[in-house]
């Protein structure tokens, strides 16, 4: 169970204060999304909504978290912590499926409830989904630049901790990577698992060839041997080809070199001519040794022969981008009756809030089933598919599109009603089958690793103008005041 003290202190002192101000039952709406995309990539994947369920399901302040607030001797009053012991989460959420792909400022998770409870789970929320999507949308560059070849997560070693490399293995399947080397995330998510062997196990023998054989001996079925501990070429190819022809005599194959240092390309290339001279053109060739996307790219325009990659590093740890920047945000207050928006304003006009509760359609091409668009709109809109749509740029809006024949696909799903789970979570499979489904509903030139081009996320007329009439009349009021 996640402790309820995952959070920041000033959700509590918050809470406290709204406790106190007998403001709790307040009822607001909150809005998680995120507004860049990570590693200048067209899309993101959806990842860590099952935590997050968990989470929410399960929150609850025990004694010894009560105990520890009491001991900071805070102002907190006593019967605050029988109001936190009873605390159950009541809200409604609805969220974006695990495995979509999903664009900057539309809403991922939509959760209506009363203030406390809402603003109590934003950094859990946060933490989840910023670091779960960010690993997953890594493991779809990957993936898009290696159709095919296997896909190994070896970063747990690497890992900032155990969260980060379960949950990271976890997100990593869902990009489409294909098996981990981390046991648990294997036992606890059914991920296949995956383990050749390491440098210390060559040096454990008095010489290469003794190791590779008594691998060999031990997973007669699916050995791969780790070949550039001394010298790849003159030493761990011919050593593993001898230990495949004994092999052979058995009636079994090689399954596999690794190569785990110096040039990739070349050496690849090498072992590859040195097997299928030896006959041995079933066996593999993965690598490993610092790699992500950019020197994958770079190998195969070297021609390097490798058919499956081991990536640690750079994948789990999000080397080149450590955070996705996701964010939580008021977004409607239901007062006298009515929900009433709310919106942030920023000198940066891409960081506004969009205001009010809101839903978010795909618009798909009923023909070529492509996505044109995705159109975010007040909750109560429908939008009728027999008739021509408008779609236009939020901020550019002179560039503008009519789009007929197309279905309007609702991307948020309900998952909790005052407070209770009515979504069925599906298995880390189904959500790993649904993510490669989504991508062909992209253009390639969405889904393209360098450059790509930017999938519009567009606003309807009404909120369009709802946002704006907002901007104007703070405008005004803030001008009126001078
Ligand atoms: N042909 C290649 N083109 C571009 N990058 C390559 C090529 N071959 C290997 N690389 C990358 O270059 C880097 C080499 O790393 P490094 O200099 O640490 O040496 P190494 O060969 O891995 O040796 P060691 O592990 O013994 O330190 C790795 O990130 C690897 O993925
Ligand atoms: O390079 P990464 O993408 O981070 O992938 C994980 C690395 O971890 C292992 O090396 P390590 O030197 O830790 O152990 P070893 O002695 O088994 O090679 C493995 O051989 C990879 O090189
Ligand atoms: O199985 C492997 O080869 C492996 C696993 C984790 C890290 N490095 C290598």
């Amino acid at each position: 169970m996640i402790s309820a003290l995952h959070t920041d202190k000033y959700q509590i002192t918050m809470t406290y204060a709204h406790w106190k101000n007998g403001t709790a039952n307040h009822r607001r709406i909150f809005d998680l999304y995120f507004r860049k995309l990570p590693f200048g990539n067209g899309f993101a994947v959806f990842a860590g909504l099952e935590r997050a369920i968990d989470y929410l399901e399960n929150l609850r302040f025990s004694d010894e978290d009560i105990n520890f607030l009491r001991s900071l001797n805070d102002e907190f009053d006593e019967e605050f912590f029988d109001f936190l012991r009873q605390f159950r989460f009541q809200g409604n959420v609805d969220a974006i499926p695990e495995g979509s792909l999903i664009f900057p400022n539309e809403p991922l998770l939509r959760l209506e409830g009363n203030v406390v409870e809402l603003q109590l789970v934003e950094t859990a929320l946060l933490n989840f989904i910023g670091f779960q999507t960010l690993i997953a949308t890594k493991a779809a560059r990957i993936r898009h630049l290696t159709d095919g070849e296997l896909l190994l997560e070896f970063g747990t070693r690497r890992a900032q901790e155990m969260d980060a490399a379960i949950w990271g293995a976890r997100a990593t399947y869902i990009g489409g990577f294909d098996a981990t080397s981390n046991l648990l995330a294997g036992k606890q998510f059914g991920i296949p698992t995956s383990g050749t062997h390491s440098h210390a196990w060559v040096q454990d023998f008095h010489s290469e060839l003794e190791a590779f054989r008594a691998y060999a001996k031990a997973f007669p079925d699916s050995c791969t041997l780790l070949v550039d501990t001394y010298d790849t070429l003159r030493s761990g190819v011919p050593n593993a080809i001898k230990v495949a022809k004994e092999l052979q005599a058995i009636g079994k194959n090689l399954s596999g070199i690794r190569l785990d240092s110096g040039d990739l390309a070349y050496f690849s290339k090498q072992s590859r001519q040195m097997l299928d001279q030896a006959g041995l053109t079933q066996t593999k060739i993965i690598a490993s040794s610092d790699l992500d996307e950019n020197t994958i790219l770079n190998l195969k325009a070297q021609g390097a022969q490798i058919d499956g990659w081991g990536i640690g590093t750079k994948l789990i740890t999000s080397y080149n981008q450590p955070a996705l920047g996701a964010v939580y945000k008021m977004v409607a207050r239901f007062e006298q009756g009515n929900w009433k928006p709310t919106i942030k304003l920023s000198s940066n006009p891409e960081k506004i809030t969009t205001p009010g509760k809101k839903t978010v359609y795909r618009i798909i091409d009923q023909q070529t089933q492509k996505a044109h668009a995705d159109l975010i709109t007040e909750s109560d809109e429908t939008i009728d598919e027999k008739k021509a749509l408008t779609l236009f740029h939020p901020i550019q809006t002179f560039k503008r599109k009519r789009v007929q024949n197309f279905s309007a696909v609702p991307l948020l799903v309900p998952i909790f009603k005052q407070g209770k789970r009515i979504y069925s979570l599906p298995t880390l499979q189904e959500i790993r089958q649904f993510h490669d489904q989504q991508l062909t509903h992209f253009w390639d030139e969405y889904l393209r690793t360098l450059n790509p081009e930017e999938y519009p996320i567009d606003l309807s007329q009404k909120l369009w103008d709802t946002k704006h009439q907002m901007l104007e009349s703070i405008h005004r009021e803030v001008k009126d005041r001078e």
